[in-house]
């Protein structure tokens, strides 16, 4: 086994003598094997004097062969025992030393294999069509090894190009621009051709294949899925330029040409996930009235913070997902208004309440920047990163005299550091330097006041309490109290009590109403009469819905939970209801 990088816990990579430059894959996709054959070519720089070796992150590939462009002799190559998160380094022994400055090509002959994580195979059955093959990666945290062997730290800044056999009449798709496509020769498949010229980490590779249509709907965006569900999906992200136009209005013009969406089949496990250029997002999203489109906000806002700025490890995950809550939030309330991100902002804090208590308040975990060595950052994810972070730099916002303030300063943070990935320290002196440069001293006295060490290091709740504007919420809390104080008679209530809700006003009464503990099966029987909250099509609800069900072991919800983790396989909704 190898030592992992003293840059990133995560990592057997070689980090702190060779740079990724760029990674071109030669690959064919094969739906019978359920396997991915071909080449990946590793054009690395090195960073230091006499390089020797360089060390590859890979988990569960099939090596075939290991060669360096331009040299005709074989290489010495070596796939180290597996690590059981981190996989096993692919070790070569390069045939001279390098200089700081010089660049060479690895080209590995590789398959991926049935334990490659990256990659989740769908039967023509778990598709919406039910007619083909579907295959989708997803490489966040640390599984772009298990797609191609590659320096897998969000450390390393790389391009990528890539030429992808497909069957016909599928249909691949990068994050990444599509640049062509030709007929295969053997006249059963297509070649799809594509380059990502933005500098990105390893975890935004991203491939997905199936039978895809797709639909414009803006000047740079298109919606991608199964025909079956391409016009429902037009309609539902009709808004997307809307809210990368706001993000370049706050920070910085969008760098990466297209923003494209794909909605994946039902077993896709997150809301969405910021692959460049092409956003993956989940089906649940498809509301039918627009009201979970949050999270394309949220997958937009990462095009500046995580897929520009960028996290050095996991250890510092906070930085992509805070700063994007953050963002995400700011949007939210130049689109819909102050009260509507404050709205969020307390139902953020809510789950980040429901993380520390599952997790525990003294586990490490819940520390803002946790120590990952020999931890899966699979394991470590939680709403920590994404709650704690927003709520540190909201405390921060009003600190140091509001937007006025802290909106030029996030652009400028941005500007400071696109193309990088930086550490939270970085991120802190960068603060101190900028506050001070343009606030003066008083206003670094005033940084001096936070607790950092408390928001960094201590695990549990963030040290401070923000308050935020209950406008939104009061309606929620009367309705939850009027209810959960009444008895099981119908009397006083009636649709009308919610309908000028908002979807997530309706998630907010039934979690104060489950956080009551004190609704009986009568009450549950009456409340579905007066609302019909069983058959409601948001997951939003229908997840707020079934979970206090279930905390009161009301059975008539049981086959609509079952129906429910059946259809899709979003983790937000599947663990909490297996649980
Ligand atoms: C401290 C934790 C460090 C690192 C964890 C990093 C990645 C963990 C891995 O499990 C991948 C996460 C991918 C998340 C993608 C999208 C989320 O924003 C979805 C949030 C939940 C949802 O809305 O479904
Ligand atoms: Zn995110």
């Amino acid at each position: 086994m190898c030592r992992v990088s003293s840059v990133d816990p995560n990592s057997f990579a070689n980090l702190d003598q060779l740079h990724t430059q760029h990674v071109h894959l030669d690959l064919a996709v094969d739906f019978q094997r359920r396997e991915l054959a071909g080449k990946a070519r590793v054009r690395l720089v090195a960073v230091a004097s006499d390089v020797t070796k360089a060390v590859l992150d890979t988990r569960a590939l099939h090596i075939d062969d290991v060669q360096l462009a331009g040299h005709s002799a074989p290489v010495e190559y070596a796939l180290k025992d597996a690590h059981p998160i981190y996989g096993s380094a692919l070790c070569v022994t390069l045939p001279r030393a390098y200089a700081a400055g010089e660049t060479l090509e690895l080209v590995v002959s590789y398959k991926t294999t049935k334990e490659s994580g990256a990659l989740q195979w769908l039967a023509p059955s778990q598709t919406v069509g039910k007619q083909h093959p579907y295959l989708f990666t997803q490489c966040q945290a640390i599984h772009a090894r298990s797609l191609a062997p590659v320096q897998d730290s969000p450390a390393i800044k790389l391009t990528y190009s890539a030429s992808i056999r497909v069957p016909k009449p599928l249909r691949a798709l990068m994050s990444a621009l599509a640049t062509g496509s030709d007929p295969g020769e053997d006249g059963a498949s297509t070649i799809y051709r594509f380059e990502q010229r933005t500098k990105m980490p390893s975890y935004l590779i991203a491939l997905v294949v199936g039978n895809l249509e797709g639909r414009e709907v803006g000047p740079r965006s298109t919606v991608w899925s199964e025909p079956e569900v391409v016009e429902r999906a037009a309609w539902e992200f009709v808004d997307t330029e809307r809210f990368i136009a706001t993000g370049e209005a706050l920070l910085t013009p969008y760098e990466w040409g297209r923003y494209d969406l794909l909605v994946l089949p039902g077993s896709f496990p997150y809301g969405g996930m910021e692959n460049p250029c092409l956003t993956f997002v989940t089906p649940t999203l498809l509301a039918g009235d627009r009201s979970l489109v949050d999270v394309v906000a949220h997958e937009i806002a990462h095009s500046w913070m995580g897929n520009l700025v960028t996290t050095r490890n996991w250890e510092h995950f906070w930085l992509n997902e805070g700063w994007t809550v953050f963002i995400e939030r700011k949007i939210i309330g130049r689109l819909r208004g102050e009260p509507a991100r404050q709205f969020s902002a307390m139902i953020g804090l809510t789950g980040l309440r429901k993380d520390i208590e599952l997790f525990g308040p003294t586990n490490a975990l819940t520390a803002l920047t946790p120590n990952l060595t020999e931890v899966d950052p699979d394991d470590a994810f939680s709403r920590v990163p994404y709650e704690k972070g927003f709520n540190l730099l909201y405390y921060l916002e009003q600190l140091v005299g509001g937007p006025s303030v802290f909106e030029p300063y996030m652009k400028a943070h941005v500007q400071a550091f696109a193309g990088q990935s930086i550490t939270t320290a970085e991120w802190k002196q960068f603060l101190y330097d900028y506050m001070s440069r343009h606030h003066g001293e008083a206003m670094v006295k005033t940084l001096d006041t936070v607790n950092w060490h408390a928001w960094f290091k201590e695990p549990g709740m963030p040290p401070v309490t923000n308050e935020y504007d209950h406008t939104l919420a009061n309606a929620c809390t009367e309705l939850s109290k009027r209810q959960a104080a009444s008895g099981a008679d119908k009397g006083q209530f009636s649709a009308d009590d919610i309908k000028d809700f908002t979807p997530y006003q309706k998630v907010l009464f039934l979690q104060l109403l489950a956080d009551s503990k004190s609704v009986s099966k009568e009450k549950l029987d009456l409340m579905d009469a007066i609302y019909e909250f069983t058959h409601v099509v948001n997951c939003e609800i229908r997840f707020a819905w079934q979970m206090l069900c279930l905390h009161a072991a009301y059975v008539p919800i049981y086959p609509h939970v079952v129906a429910f983790v059946k259809e899709q396989g979003r983790m937000k909704y599947v663990r909490p209801l297996y649980r």
